[in-house]
């Protein structure tokens, strides 16, 4: 069976890990709150402190007027051999043993303001002190701001609710028992303390009254009937303590000396003398340690069920948002190009159709470039005056005989050029859209979500190669472009001389008013001759055009859009590996948070395992 030392030493170590990691109770059903603690409750200088420095045997509480106690104290004592030397370790400063109590209250005062600042205010933050001492018992309490009914210099008026609220998120909890400290020179009918507690231990059963200041009770009265169960019964019997007077306090009596004075009060006292042997501080201190002790044990498979729960929650977790990666950088590699794949999985969906996006590439062949090129000038080109403009500059001196050779050349060629446009917009808008969804595949990666570095890393190589893709594609379209100027279709020709005269003069060739019209019909006849020539090439361009883009771009974007990365990366320093896959800093501290809790219980899981079953 395990030993009373064992399994309250096993809850304060992991209350002390809970503090750690910043559980204490309050965020939903934490480990913190699964673990049974005794809270110190009571009315301003009901006596809290007088109690707690008697079961710890030492003065080491901060004292003084007004509110004292500005945020929870979690005393953990620690029971030593005899003979050991005591000393005190505060969570918040783990290497440093203080042998010197008074340092321990200045510390404690210090510690307090380092949260609440000089002001009166209270915080939940609790301050986490062990002492290790042979005149204690293995005990954890909780010290709780004094219920105050009066709000004082310096507070703000909301302080006394402020302290009920933060009292009763602590005594609440099922776990906790309840140490109701009421001055018995006080009407025990208004102890602020068994108020609290009746409302939230209705039977009792986790409320422990004490009594204090019996000693200056007015003249003729006595406890009894409240330590002897007759009134203000509780589950528990209550307990009679005498602590230090404020003029032993002043006096500097020792708290073993006070222990001392208690006992013979006791056994000396016509009332109470038959009560002695549970009154005091010292039976006190037992009692609870031998409760906690059992509500302990009663409590572990509840704990551990919770520890289960937490262990899987946080797995989940874990997986959700990914282990940390290997640091060797073979595994590194392995996860950069599997990230790379992942990447490329998803762009190749939206250009194959998927996801959405490969359709707008062809909507740029079937609307963009067809409307870009039917906006082209020929009209204004290929008008008759600058059909005549060309051909008399290309004849020179000398008119053409027959058909203007030079003349049409240059009209084809000035036309032709018009195309370089639409082909070069194409290749820009198609540019533009491979752009586009690499952006969204890389937001849409999953696996990409944690490593920001990597994202843009490749998202760089990748436009990087887009950029490339393009300036191959502009290279190819224009070059299209040229060749219908290098090399006309003589066919076309050839097979105009053949056909009858179809064109009826129209709007776009109507001649100037009183031009010749000769000269007028046969610029109108060239023109339209160019212009069906002109529609021709067209129709070509239209066809190739897109197939030279999506040969160029969008063929080599799923071919080839991280080939350079990869070289990039198998050449990288295996040290540069590593900042490739730098994470999201929140990323990193969330899971380093789950680490540190996953051990936590983990740990606890062993510990419990290790103590509970013996
Ligand atoms: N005679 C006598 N005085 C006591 C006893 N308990 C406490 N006192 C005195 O009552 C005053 C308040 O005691 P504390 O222990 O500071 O009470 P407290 O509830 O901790 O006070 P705050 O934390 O400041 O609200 C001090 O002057 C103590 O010396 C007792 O049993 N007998």
């Amino acid at each position: 069976m395990a030993t009373m030392k064992s399994l309250i030493g096993l809850i304060n170590k992991i209350q002390r890990a809970c503090t750690v990691l910043g559980d204490h109770g309050g965020e939903g059903m934490s480990l913190w709150e699964a673990l049974p603690t005794v809270a110190v409750v009571g009315g301003q200088s009901s006596g809290k402190s007088s109690v707690l420095e008697s079961v710890v045997g030492r003065d080491f509480l901060p004292r003084g007027s007004g509110i004292v106690t500005r945020r929870p104290l979690v005393l953990q004592l620690h029971k030593t051999e005899e003979g050991t030397t005591e000393y005190a370790e505060f969570l918040h400063a783990p290497r440093k043993k203080f042998t010197d109590f008074a340092a321990v209250r200045k510390e404690i005062e210090d510690e307090t303001d380092r949260i609440t600042g000089k002001s009166k205010q209270i915080s939940n933050k609790p301050i986490q002190l062990s002492i290790y001492s042979p005149n204690v018992v293995n005990l954890t309490l909780i010290d709780l701001p004094g219920l105050t009914k009066v709000a004082v210099e310096g507070q703000p008026d909301s302080i006394v609710q402020d302290i009920e609220n933060m009292v009763r998120s602590y005594v609440e909890k099922p776990n906790c028992i309840i140490l109701a400290i009421s001055p018995a020179n006080q009407d025990i009918a208004t102890s602020d303390a068994i108020k609290l507690a009746r409302e939230v231990d209705p039977t009792g059963e986790r409320t422990f009254g004490v009594a204090t200041k019996l000693d200056i009770m007015d003249k003729g009265t006595d406890c009894l009937d409240v330590l002897e169960g007759r009134s203000y019964r509780l589950q528990h019997p209550w307990v009679g303590i005498v602590n230090r007077s404020q003029a032993d306090i002043n006096k500097r009596v020792d708290m073993i000396a006070a222990r001392r004075k208690e006992r013979e009060y006791f056994e000396t006292s016509p009332e109470y003398g038959h009560l002695a042997s549970r009154m005091g501080s010292e039976y006190l201190a037992k009692l609870l340690s031998q409760h906690l002790e059992t509500v302990i044990r009663q409590k572990i498979p509840s704990i551990v069920a919770l520890i289960n729960k937490s262990i899987d929650e946080i797995n989940a977790e874990l997986d959700r948002i990914g282990r940390p990666i290997a640091v060797d950088s073979g595994a590194q590699l392995y996860t950069i190009l599997e990230l790379c794949r992942a990447f490329d999985r998803v762009f190749k969906e939206h250009l194959d159709g998927g996801r959405p996006g490969g359709d707008r590439i062809y909507g740029v062949f079937d609307h963009q470039l067809p409307a870009a090129l039917k906006k082209l000038p020929f009209d204004r080109h290929l008008s008759t005056r600058n059909v005549q403009k060309v051909v008399s500059e290309a004849d020179g001196y000398q008119p053409h005989l027959i058909a203007p050779e030079q003349g049409y050349r240059r009209l084809i060629d000035g036309s032709i050029s018009y195309f370089k446009g639409p082909a070069e917009a194409t290749v820009d808008a198609v540019h533009f859209v491979l752009k586009e969804l690499v952006s969204k595949s890389i937001s849409e990666t999953e696996e990409l979500k944690r490593f920001p570095t990597l994202a843009s890393d490749i998202a760089a190589a990748a436009n990087e190669a887009l950029e490339r893709f393009r300036d191959e594609s502009r290279k190819t379209v224009l070059r299209l472009v040229d060749m219908e100027s290098s090399y006309l279709t003589v066919e076309f020709f050839r097979k105009l001389h053949l056909e009858p005269e179809k064109e009826k003069p129209n709007q776009r060739n109507a001649p100037p008013p009183n031009a010749d019209i000769h000269s007028d019909n046969h610029f109108r006849k060239i023109g339209s001759n160019v212009s069906a020539y002109i529609n021709m090439v067209c129709d070509t361009l239209r066809i190739s055009l897109p197939k030279a883009v999506v040969y160029c771009q969008v063929r080599e974007a799923k071919r080839s859009l991280l080939n350079f990365f990869y070289a990039q990366v198998g050449r990288k320093e295996k040290e540069k590996l590593g900042g490739m896959l730098d994470e999201d800093p929140q990323l990193m501290e969330r899971r380093g948070t789950l680490a540190k809790r996953l051990e936590l219980y983990k740990q606890a899981r062993d510990d419990i395992d290790a103590v509970a079953w013996k």
